[in-house]
């Protein structure tokens, strides 16, 4: 029945105040005001509907998008929406589009590398979108190996193909290009160049550019919005004002000047996406355990108890596979946090030419960016599993969203390649103990590693596995104690970059479980402040402690071979895991009303606010096109004439 909350049991027995828990979701009460109030000025406008994405065409699809980016940048500048209203509005549209790239790449990119000068020039014409522009980096035979790209800029004192840019393929107007720099006939390496590839006047391709849309990705509907494109250069001409000079410059006579900074600072977009891919995981996580959550409350199935059968929700199967997924949100969601203070804090260093803090920050972006969106995308798929045969419809929003989440995997830097970077920092961070270069940040645990390699877990008795202090030890211990068993391993080797290949696969697990070990520090760190509201810090704690005992249990081969722990004590988090999840059970639907997403985001019957999923279904199946007739297309000419011959042979 339409109007009648299917759900009010369940939001009734929640012990915590979800308004509360809503302001800590959105990180303060100014931040859920302006999501909620561009939530749902998305929600409530037409012009923005995406249940009929799947119907589309890929030109259909892809004008819809040119058309709702459009619209969204008309209502912003109607509304006179701040940076962070629009950014807002932009999310809740929930379409892959080049404005991702144009705001979440070509900005920062021309903030970060460009002059004063070069500022000045650019970003007013980027800020007003009369330029559009994206980030071409990748070739069709270098993504991961930035070094190796071949595109040159070869400086003429007189006077190169890229693959997968988005935006490219029909949008954008200019791109951030990297190029090997060239002058005098020396290289340089990589550099970052901004190239106008299409005309301002009729939006056609400038001569020696070509450039198209790479083709249908991954998904239907999905991120085929984004017109990821080729472009190849043939002996273009720019202005050596349009190498971007904050950190290495060119002069009028062609001679390379290099500021007194680290090369990777040309780096500094990626890392910058990856923090916010960090947040972003959060979002697609929770937006996925949000839908299976509501479901799993409403879908009944077997076990009858006085002729009512039981909500899936309440199997202990089921639970624990929803709930670690749950607490993954939010420990995702701070970790974000976290990760936001930590660029932001480097980004300061650098602007006093501090570097110090550049290698922590690369791993740490690096390797939660990998970590996170590992799991989401995994999750997210769960999420579909746990929902069984609607969980596979459309209709649900689980097969699109994981076909727009899951190359985050992928891009921004390939996951594994990402994890190896870390695994660099970690073995020299442990080969510089030796030299007695105190260990910061992050990495700090492994300036008492005499002790972490001595310690014992103190577990006794399951509600052990409840102290942050214990529960913490244990993942420094395993962590430390893998990184240095890699390390060891690999000072046997002569070449020392032969061995890192060699034990590569070690290593990479070295590297996630030091990124685990900081997400349940920062989910312990948060824990350790502030929390306002009612009920609400009680209700992170027991997050906190799922997540990192299913983390625990997960990866239990880890602690056992590393002696972290016994046997016994994995039993015990076990037994621990189980009462959390009981413990939880009663406000898993209020935890996911916390993140305060519209039926229009989630874009899902299974998850509606309201619960009332059968009618809807039931309703939505019959809006698809194939039942616009009972007698489908294909009828006369296939199916008639087979149904004849038949009955002829059986009169023979
Ligand atoms: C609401 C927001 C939603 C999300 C945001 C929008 C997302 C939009 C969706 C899609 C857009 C996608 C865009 C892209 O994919 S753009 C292209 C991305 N490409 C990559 O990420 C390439 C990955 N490869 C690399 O980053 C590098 O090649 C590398 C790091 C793997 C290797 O670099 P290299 O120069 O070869 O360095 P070395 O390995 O030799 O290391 C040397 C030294 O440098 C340090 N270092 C490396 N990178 C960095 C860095 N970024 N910052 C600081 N330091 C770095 C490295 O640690 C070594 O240090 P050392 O050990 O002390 O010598
Ligand atoms: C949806 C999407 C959008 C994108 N948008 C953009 C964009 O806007 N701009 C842009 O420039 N690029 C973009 N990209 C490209 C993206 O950045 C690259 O695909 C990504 O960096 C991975 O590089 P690659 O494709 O070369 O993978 P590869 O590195 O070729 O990976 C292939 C396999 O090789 C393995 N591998 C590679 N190197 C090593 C190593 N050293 N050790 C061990 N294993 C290794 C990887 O782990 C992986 O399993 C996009 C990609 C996608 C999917």
């Amino acid at each position: 029945m339409e109007g009648v909350d299917h759900l009010a049991h369940e939001r009734n027995r929640s012990q915590f105040d979800v308004n509360d828990m809503k302001i800590v979701w959105a990180g303060s009460r100014e931040a859920f005001e302006v999501s909620d109030r561009m939530s749902r000025l998305v929600a409530n406008d037409p012009a923005f509907r995406k249940d009929n994405r799947v119907h589309l065409t890929r030109k259909e699809l892809f004008k819809n998008t040119l058309r709702k980016a459009a619209y969204a940048w008309k209502k912003i500048i109607e509304l006179k929406l701040s940076e962070e209203e629009a950014g807002r509005l932009r999310f809740f549209v929930d379409e892959p589009a080049y404005t991702d790239l144009h705001w979440g790449m070509f900005v920062p990119f021309l903030k970060g590398q460009g002059t004063e000068e070069q500022l000045q020039k650019w970003l007013p014409l980027a800020y007003k979108m009369q330029i559009i522009g994206c980030y071409a980096q990748t070739e069709l035979g270098h993504g991961s190996n930035v070094q190796w790209l071949e595109t040159t800029a070869t400086f003429d004192p007189k006077t190169d193909e890229f693959w997968w840019p988005g935006g490219l393929g029909k949008v954008s107007t200019h791109a951030v290009v990297f190029a090997r720099l060239i002058t005098n006939g020396r290289d340089y390496g990589v550099h970052g160049f901004i190239v106008q590839i299409r005309s301002l006047d009729d939006h056609s391709v400038l001569p020696g550019i070509t450039i198209g849309d790479i083709g249908v990705k991954f998904g239907n509907g999905a991120y085929n919005t984004m017109d990821n494109g080729v472009m190849h250069f043939d002996h273009i001409r720019i202005p050596r004002n349009q190498l971007l000079m904050r950190f290495s410059q060119v002069t009028r006579e062609g001679k390379y000047v290099q500021s007194d900074v680290p090369r990777q600072l040309v780096y500094g977009t990626m890392v910058y996406v990856r923090k916010t891919i960090v947040i972003d995981a959060s979002n697609a996580l929770s937006r996925a355990v949000c839908i299976a959550t509501r479901y799993s409350a409403v879908r009944r199935q077997f076990g009858s108890q006085d002729g009512v059968e039981t909500q899936v929700i309440n199997y202990k199967t089921q639970q624990s596979r929803l709930f670690p997924l749950l607490a993954s949100a939010y420990a995702f969601r701070f970790v974000g946090e976290w990760l936001q203070w930590l660029y932001t804090d480097v980004t300061q260093r650098l602007a006093a030419n501090d570097f110090s803090t550049l290698p922590e920050a690369h791993a740490c972006t690096a390797g939660l960016k990998s970590i996170t969106t590992a799991a989401t995308a995994d999750g997210i798929e769960e999420c579909r599993k746990l929902c069984g045969g609607h969980g596979y419809l459309c209709s649900s929003g689980l097969p699109e969203l994981f076909a727009v989440y899951v190359p985050a995997c992928t891009y921004e830097g390939d996951n594994v390649v990402l994890l190896l970077q870390v695994a660099r920092f970690l073995v020299k961070t442990v080969s510089q103990l030796v030299s007695g270069k105190k260990p910061v940040g992050t990495t700090a645990y492994m300036g008492r590693l005499q002790h972490l390699m001595e310690s014992t877990c103190k577990v006794q008795k399951a509600e052990d596995w409840l102290n942050p202090s214990i529960v913490l030890e244990a993942f420094e211990v395993r962590s430390a104690r893998m990184s240095v068993e890699c390390a060891k391993r690999l000072s046997q080797f002569t070449n020392q970059e032969e061995g890192f290949h060699e034990l590569s696969p070690s290593l990479v697990e070295a590297a996630v479980a030091h990124c685990q070990l900081i997400i349940v520090a920062k989910f312990i760190e948060k824990l350790q402040g502030d929390i306002p509201g009612n009920g609400v810090k009680d209700q992170l704690q027991k997050l906190c402690s799922i997540y990192a005992l299913f983390t625990l249990h997960k990866h239990l081969g880890d602690f056992l071979s590393t002696s972290t722990i016994t046997p016994k004590q994995a039993s015990l988090a076990d037994d621990q895991l189980r009462s959390l999840y009981a413990q939880v059970r009663p406000n898993a639907v209020a935890l996911v009303d916390a993140f305060n997403y519209t039926d229009h985001y989630l874009g899902s019957i299974l998850g509606r606010y309201d619960g009332n999923v059968y009618p809807n279904l039931y309703d939505e199946a019959w809006k698809d096109p194939m039942n616009d007739t009972a007698v489908p297309d294909g009828y006369h000419e296939y199916i008639k004439p087979l149904l004849k011959q038949q009955l002829r042979n059986s009169r023979l």
